[in-house]
């Protein structure tokens, strides 16, 4: 077993993608973890999948529970309540939710501690957490243990939450193995804001231009169709409630965008006007440095991979045998993408390697008759 920071039981309400996702991880460390959902078939797939054992049979009877730790991973608008009631419930756990808002759910607290609905002093055992982690799937059949492997973890302690609970928020990412950032919940709010919050709606946005698009046109489509809508494909349910609870801040970026584009709109519609294609530069130029600032993966500053790109045959087994010849020529894959043209028997590979070891993983590639494009 693993050594982990924390011991447990952790209880887990709400077990869709990111709930099982935690119970998974949870669970392979040798963690106990309990689940708990309103819906019995994501508790059920939740169990099956091997994030933990359901609460409530027998001895384990949610009165007589004593956990560690309680993970809330509900959806956004229902987060503060179970917050509240798991305070209520277990008196002597840390709280956590792992909601992609932070401001609206830790007001939402204050209020019942306001009101009476918790008792004082119950709020310094929550701590608001995000995983930056995720997918464009929802439910329980989507999790993935290791899917907050070297992914930020944002812990945000309010001013009354115990330094104990914060430790145990901390440890829950440190255990699940990604790397945990402290900010304040306005702070964070404003951060997912412009790096989560707005690619979802310019990739929901530029995907419902598609909608009444004539197929000749979509049967173009190519890897940057697909990169820039991939996450158009998210529950709508779950970011109707994100983008409502953390309006103020999504509204501050969807203006500089208005006035971005009534910029681009001007200049386009006369691109022969003195300084409109300088404009037209600039604004690109702009992009190239948006783009450069986003760091690489496990957070590591960005650096540009060689890729190497190889055709397949659209025969089972071939990418395992590609994959197995990369690894014994001993070179890091640093990242894979596979592209599949319709109506083609071949899909094109691309291996990202850091550039240095470009051309020996070609060499070798080509000495055992793989098609390597150069
Ligand atoms: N989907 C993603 O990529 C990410 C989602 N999150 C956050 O994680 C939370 C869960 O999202 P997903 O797992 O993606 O959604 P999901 O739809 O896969 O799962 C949500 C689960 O919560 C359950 N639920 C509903 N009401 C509940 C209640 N009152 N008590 C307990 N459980 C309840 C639902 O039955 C469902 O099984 C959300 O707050 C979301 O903002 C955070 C990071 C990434
Ligand atoms: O699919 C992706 O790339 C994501 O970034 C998913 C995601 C969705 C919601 C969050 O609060 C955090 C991450």
């Amino acid at each position: 077993m693993t050594e982990t920071h924390l011991h447990g039981p952790v209880l887990i309400l709400g077990t869709g993608l990111l709930g099982a996702s935690v119970g998974l991880g949870l669970s392979r460390l040798g963690v106990d973890v309990l689940l708990s959902d309103p819906s019995p078939t994501a508790q059920a797939i939740a169990q099956d999948i091997g994030a933990g054992r359901i609460l409530g049979g027998g001895e384990d009877d949610a009165a007589a529970l004593q956990p560690q730790l309680v993970v809330v991973a509900a959806p956004p608008d229902v987060a503060a309540a179970v917050v509240a009631d798991a305070l209520r419930t277990y008196p002597e756990a840390t709280v956590v939710d792992i909601a992609s808002v932070k401001a609206s759910i830790l007001a939402a607290l204050r209020q019942a501690a306001d009101a009476g609905e918790i008792a004082p002093g119950d709020l310094s055992r929550y701590v608001g957490t995000h995983p930056m982690a995720g997918r464009e799937k929802s439910g329980p059949a989507a999790a993935r243990g290791e899917l907050f492997t070297a992914m930020p973890w944002v812990v945000c302690a309010h001013a009354d939450a115990s330094p104990a609970a914060v430790r145990t928020a901390a440890d829950l990412g440190a255990d699940l193995g990604a790397t945990v950032v402290r900010m304040d919940a306005a702070e964070h709010d404003a951060a997912v804001a412009l790096v989560s919050h707005f690619p979802q709606i310019a990739s929901s946005l530029l995907a419902s231009r598609l909608m009444n698009a004539p197929a000749h046109a979509l049967s173009l489509a190519g890897n940057g169709l697909r990169d820039t809508t991939r996450i158009a494909a998210s529950d709508p349910r779950l970011w109707i409630q994100i983008l409502s609870h953390n309006a103020p801040e999504v509204v501050k970026i969807l203006h500089g965008l208005r006035e971005d584009l009534n910029r681009l709109i001007a200049t386009l519609e006369d691109p022969g006007a003195d300084g409109a294609l300088l404009d037209l530069a600039k604004l690109m130029e702009e992009g190239n440095a948006g783009q450069a600032r986003i760091p690489g993966k496990h957070g590591s500053p960005p650096r540009a991979f060689a890729v190497v790109t190889v055709i397949v045959d659209d025969r089972p087994g071939q990418i395992a045998r590609l994959l197995a010849d990369v690894g014994e020529a001993g070179v890091n894959l640093e990242d894979l993408r596979m592209d599949h043209s319709s109506g083609h028997q071949v899909g094109m590979v691309e291996l990202s390697v850091l550039p240095g070891r470009s051309e020996e993983l070609t060499q070798y590639l080509s000495d055992r008759q793989w098609k390597v494009i150069q």
